[in-house]
């Protein structure tokens, strides 16, 4: 893992660029402020800029985490029970800012209209009455590995987490495909197009619990079709991919399955699934802690927690990071949208 801890003079000058850029921005669901940030991100400290730019070129590591961004616990207001409610205290947008800048840094953020809405910024938070769901919104039950949105050709290259507010130590979980025994990521098997990857339920509840109207219905109803022909007919793909000695990893614990009858497949599946499992690490984020995973060689996951649900809860904003925003052109409306419907 890369860790860069901000110093004072860093943090001064990120929160100087913040406070500037909420000043004319009401956040950053804003298109104005999303249309400024690759610019706006060329500002931020020349050392934090570089080790993003070295993750990212040079894929020093799995995780790139940065720490010590100043989080007002008492400004943030109380966590939201639902990512319906979608808090902007000037303490959220800040924090957003800060968060989509340095995630500017690694590629495009993204928003999925079958997701959260269609909100590019993801409000992370247990939902009553999703305690024992395999959603990202659950709390009792352990959030099993995955890579995000494995599924999906368009998923993320980097997924970013950033904590503001974790009061339990709440373990964020993952591994790295290096971790890997090398005998069991070595099967050829797992390079050929021999297993499946349904949508999980995020996708499927992300438009039907609060639609966004704006929207047109029917690319909402065009966007719910395609994750349900997904999840109907899955097609087959390779578990990993990339350079041989050391591949890239598309894997959902829960999600993943083989054809009937394909032995090998399903072995080599066994094989890789306890191997990515034995090398599960843990991680507590703390507020002002930005994760960024690199969603081609790790899966992440949760571990389980009781939730309050009295504004007191684990909070998390979640953004979803693409190298290159064209190969979704033809799911997009315009050039410079970053909604894949
Ligand atoms: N193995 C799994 N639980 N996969 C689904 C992960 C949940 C998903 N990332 C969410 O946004 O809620
Ligand atoms: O809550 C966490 O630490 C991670 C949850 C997760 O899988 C996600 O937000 O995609
Ligand atoms: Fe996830």
């Amino acid at each position: 893992m890369d860790v860069v801890e901000l110093d004072e003079g860093e943090r001064s000058a990120a929160t100087a660029l913040v406070a500037e850029l909420a000043g004319r921005h009401g956040g950053v669901e804003d298109p104005a402020f999303q249309d400024s940030a690759d610019t706006c991100a060329q500002e931020l400290p020349r050392t934090l800029r570089a080790r993003l730019n070295r993750f990212r070129m040079h894929e020093s590591a799995c995780i790139c985490l940065v720490r010590n961004y100043p989080v007002d616990d008492a400004a943030l207001g109380p966590t939201p029970q639902h990512w319906r409610e979608r808090p902007s205290t000037p303490a959220t947008v800040a924090s957003d800012i800060f968060f989509f800048l340095c995630a500017s840094l690694l590629g495009s953020p993204i928003a999925w209209s079958t997701k959260q809405a269609g909100h590019i910024m993801h409000t992370i938070a247990p939902i009553p009455g999703h305690e024992t769901e395999q959603l990202a919104s659950g709390s009792e039950a352990p959030l099993t590995w995955h890579t995000e949105d494995a599924f999906h050709p368009l998923r993320a290259d980097y997924l970013g987490l950033m904590c503001l507010r974790n009061p339990d130590r709440t373990e964020t979980t993952f591994a790295c495909v290096h971790d890997v025994d090398p005998d069991v990521r070595g099967n050829p098997v797992l390079f050929e197009p021999r297993f499946r990857i349904v949508p999980d339920g995020s996708h499927l509840c992300g438009t039907s619990e609060a639609p966004n109207m704006e929207i047109p219905a029917e690319l909402r109803e065009r966007a719910r079709q395609r994750i349900a022909r997904m999840l109907q007919e899955p097609e087959p793909i390779p578990l990993l991919f990339g350079e041989l000695a050391s591949p890239y990893m598309r894997l959902d614990q829960h999600y993943t399955s083989t054809a009937d009858g394909d032995r090998d497949a399903a072995d080599a599946l066994a094989a890789l699934r306890a191997s990515v499992g034995a090398g599960l690490k843990r991680l507590a984020l703390a507020p002002g802690d930005l994760c960024f995973i690199d969603n081609y060689k790790v899966v992440h996951g949760r571990s389980a927690f009781r939730a309050r649900y009295d504004g007191t809860d684990r909070w998390l904003r979640r953004l979803n990071i693409t190298r290159d925003l064209r190969k979704s052109r033809d799911l997009r409306l315009a050039p410079g949208s970053r909604l894949i419907v």
